[in-house]
């Protein structure tokens, strides 16, 4: 039998608490958010997370940033907004417009402002686990709630991530790292018989490749938890990287997509988002 890992119904648990928390503190709570208004993904992923944090009491401030801007004129933009006490928390929505080094950008945002959790300095505190409170980026901070909801043991468990991105993999493989899993990054140079024969060690796959049906049932070990990252669209659908259809009977637990890692993404960045304002008030 396999499990749904029921993204949406999770997030929603979280988000009922964000909109509690917000609502228990005395002052208003504003996400700034930078995007590329060129972009469709972001256009669309930046609409969800500006209508969501208005359910929950969070003011957005949606700052469009085109092809015409600089490096260094988005860095002078986010310094503006670290000095700016109306502003609590700042997300950069990937990807920036070519040229802008969207990774100088991510480091621009003060640590006490990083609601996404991208900046040098938190993901340099993720990767040596420190006793220091910091934010984690949402994606993977958000397949951790999930595991911990469904009671998915990490310790000494086999966990093969498949992508290095700073937004996903990177910070993934140090998550479970520090929660005692013995972690594997594979990536775009591994090959693909050495990633079928991880594969059939892994306890734990989580997957943000960007390739439709990338992962096959066969090829998972039996029992696996399957982590789909993967936002493509296929005929117009929101289809993930592995082929949910044949994971059936193979996988215990799998997240669909729409409904699984998405939701608790914006759940997590939303959370992220109340604690600082807890933090820094
Ligand atoms: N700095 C930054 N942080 C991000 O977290 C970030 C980013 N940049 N760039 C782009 C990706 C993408 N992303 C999604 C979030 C939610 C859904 C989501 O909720 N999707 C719905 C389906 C939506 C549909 O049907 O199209 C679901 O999975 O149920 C999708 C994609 C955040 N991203």
């Amino acid at each position: 039998m396999t499990e749904l890992l029921d993204g949406a119904k999770v997030a929603k648990i979280i988000n009922d608490k964000t909109a509690q928390r917000v609502a228990g503190l005395d002052k208003p709570v504003t996400l700034a958010v930078i995007y590329d208004p060129d972009n469709e993904g972001s256009q669309l992923y930046v609409g969800m997370k500006s209508r969501k944090a208005a359910k929950l009491g969070i003011q957005t401030r949606d700052i469009p940033v085109g092809a015409d801007e600089t490096t260094e004129s988005v860095i002078a933009l986010v310094e503006s907004l670290n000095a700016d006490d109306d502003v609590t928390g700042i997300l950069v929505q990937s990807p920036l417009a070519k040229g802008i080094k969207e990774r100088q950008v991510f480091s621009a945002v003060a640590p006490s402002k990083d609601a996404d959790g991208l900046g040098a300095k938190v993901q340099g505190m993720l990767f040596g686990d420190a006793l220091e409170p910091y934010t984690v980026a949402a994606t993977p901070q958000g397949v951790m709630s999930l595991l911990n909801y469904y009671h998915i043991p990490t310790k000494g468990k086999v966990a093969l991530v498949i992508g290095r991105s700073q937004l996903f993999g990177r910070p993934m493989s140090a998550l479970l790292n520090n929660a005692d899993a013995t972690v594997t990054v594979a990536h775009r140079f591994t090959e693909p018989d050495i990633l079928k024969r991880l594969l059939k060690f892994a306890d734990i796959v989580a997957v943000g490749v960007g390739i439709p049906n990338f992962i096959k049932g066969k090829d998972l070990k039996q029992g696996a938890t399957v982590i789909d990252v993967g936002m493509n669209v296929v005929d117009g659908k929101a289809t993930g990287d592995v082929d949910f259809d044949s994971a059936q009977g193979i996988a215990d637990f799998i997240t669909p997509v729409p409904g699984g890692v998405g939701p608790m993404t914006i759940a997590t960045l939303l959370e992220n988002t109340i604690t600082l304002a807890e933090q820094n008030k």
